[in-house]
């Protein structure tokens, strides 16, 4: 087996998850996920986080072999959610004179999981913890992304194990470290696990960087993704914009549509933002891709513009379903179109209507409706919707 070193005497053990489809059983993960554990060898040995269950095995093999056989001391728990947690029970009838290490809420979560009463640190913020040579300190996260989320800083090579925070959906194929692999390749994943998991809790990503700007960091290293050492402004600065709403200039489309004309509405207007210079411009149509990427787009750009046909007196099922993650992930400060079609009494623009006063983004222009196909002769109104947005857009 590969030795993954972070420094002489810190592994990263970690598995590739290219099975599992739907992350957290709801989020598409085509190219899988990775989950990092990190074993800390020193005259006690502490092990920061587990694995998800199905690697229970290999993960215990791995210890084994790193540890020459001794037992592990501590586990530190970052977090407790289950992709994490998953080995805790192996590893406590492994080693069963392991203390774990977390806060109140950490245990009371341990507890609720796995009937878990081992004897365990309760560690506070800038609490520490010495292991020979190396001194770990901890600071609490709360909610980025669960209530008992903490970072462990171990002090000497300034490596931070951040949890889920700065983490990323893809698979490590092959490099483990940011300056082994093509870093910008995985930007859509990062985006995308930071907008579909933390982006809930961008107030408390905030918290979170303020009170780790105390560090000097020199690695992030997450539960998920790739060890960040060469470009670590990078993904700091990303968790910076993307969890106060900065949004590159650019439009995201999604219409919900059976025949087609609503779709034709959205073609006009994506011309129309092209054509004022729009670049950054992004169509689904919300039956066909998953809110996960949708959701992710919106984080990134400025004006969200919507369709909907009627139907059944409320707004297209799909469509229905993305603003209601939109609502729950209360996404913040962006530029808001709507459009749509009917055939009757509506459904699909008032309830639109509806989601704007809820949501209280910033409506541009006057919400456009057809009864059936757009007529020709209103063509200059979606041109118009569409130059409104892109005026804001540019401004
Ligand atoms: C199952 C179904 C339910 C519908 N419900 C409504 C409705 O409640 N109110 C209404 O005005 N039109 C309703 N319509 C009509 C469509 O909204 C209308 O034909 C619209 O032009 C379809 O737009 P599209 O071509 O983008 O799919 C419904 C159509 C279908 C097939």
């Amino acid at each position: 087996m590969h030795r993954v070193n972070l420094a002489e005497n810190i592994y990263y053990v970690g598995f590739n998850d290219r099975k599992t489809h739907l992350f957290e059983n709801i989020w598409p993960i085509p190219k899988g996920v990775s989950y990092n554990s990190y074993l800390i060898v020193d005259e006690k040995i502490a092990l920061i986080d587990t694995v998800e269950r199905s690697y229970i095995d290999d993960y215990l093999d791995q210890i084994e072999v790193l540890t020459e056989g001794r037992p592990v001391d501590y586990l530190i728990i970052n977090h407790m959610e289950p992709d994490h947690s998953g080995a805790l029970k192996a590893v406590i009838s492994k080693y069963p004179n392991i203390t774990l290490v977390g806060n109140k809420k950490t245990f009371e979560m341990a507890q609720n999981f796995y009937q878990v009463t081992q004897q365990n640190i309760e560690v506070y913020d800038d609490s520490e913890l010495s292991l020979g040579k190396t001194n770990l300190q901890f600071t609490t996260i709360p909610m980025v992304h669960w209530p008992e989320t903490m970072v462990t800083f171990e002090s000497t090579n300034k490596i931070l194990f951040t949890g889920d925070a700065c983490g990323s959906y893809g698979t490590l194929d092959g490099g483990i470290f940011d300056d082994e692999l093509d870093y910008t390749q995985y930007d859509e994943e990062i985006v995308r696990y930071f907008s579909n998991i933390v982006g809930k809790y961008c107030a408390h990503t905030q918290r979170a960087l303020k009170k780790i700007a105390k560090y000097e960091i020199k690695m992030i290293a997450a539960t998920h993704g790739m060890i960040w050492r060469s470009h670590i402004d990078f993904i700091l600065d990303k968790y910076e914009k993307l969890s106060t709403y900065q949004t590159e200039p650019g439009a995201v489309i999604v219409y919900g549509s059976m025949y087609g004309n609503t779709a034709k509405m959205a073609e006009i207007i994506a011309r129309q933002l092209a054509v004022r210079g729009i670049k950054n411009i992004r169509v689904y149509d919300s039956s066909k891709t998953h809110p996960s990427f949708i959701i992710s787009d919106i984080f990134k750009y400025k004006a969200l513009i919507l369709g909907s046909a009627a139907y059944n007196n409320a707004m297209f099922p799909t469509v229905e379903t993305l603003l209601t993650t939109i609502k729950h992930m209360g996404i913040k400060d962006h530029l808001l179109g709507i459009f749509g079609s009917f055939s009757w009494n509506g459904g699909g623009v008032k309830n639109l209507e509806k989601f704007a006063e809820e949501i209280k983004w910033e409506v541009v222009g006057q919400p456009l409706e057809e009864k059936g196909a757009m007529k020709p002769d209103h063509f200059s109104r979606y041109v118009d919707l569409a130059n409104a947005i892109a005026d804001k857009i540019l401004a």
